[in-house]
């Protein structure tokens, strides 16, 4: 059985929870950034070094990093980072 909780009651951790959630997000975002800042950078440093624009092996790994952390959404997340960083193909 589950404990109902007063409708006030339940307000005030909601919004609780939700702080939560915007603290999360926030940091999300700013990892993401970084991630991308460092993407940037690795892919500047192959290219000048005459490397290919892309590393298809290493976005496997990343790829599979992902998936088998959060099934096949994660996949998708880790290809949408992927994605960030350089672009559509
Ligand atoms: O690890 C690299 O070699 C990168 O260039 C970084 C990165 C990534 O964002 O994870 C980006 C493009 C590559 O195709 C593979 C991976």
């Amino acid at each position: 059985m589950t404990a109902t909780l007063p409708p006030t009651d339940a307000d005030g951790r909601i919004a609780e929870l939700r702080e939560e959630i915007d603290a999360c997000d926030a940091e999300l975002i700013r990892l993401v950034q970084r991630r991308l800042a460092v993407s940037h950078e690795i892919g500047r440093l192959r290219r000048e070094s005459g490397g290919t624009r892309l590393s298809l092996a290493r976005e496997q790994q990343v790829i599979a990093r992902f998936q088998d952390a959060l099934g096949p959404d994660g996949a998708a997340l880790g290809m949408m980072l992927l994605r960030q960083g350089r672009g559509r193909l």
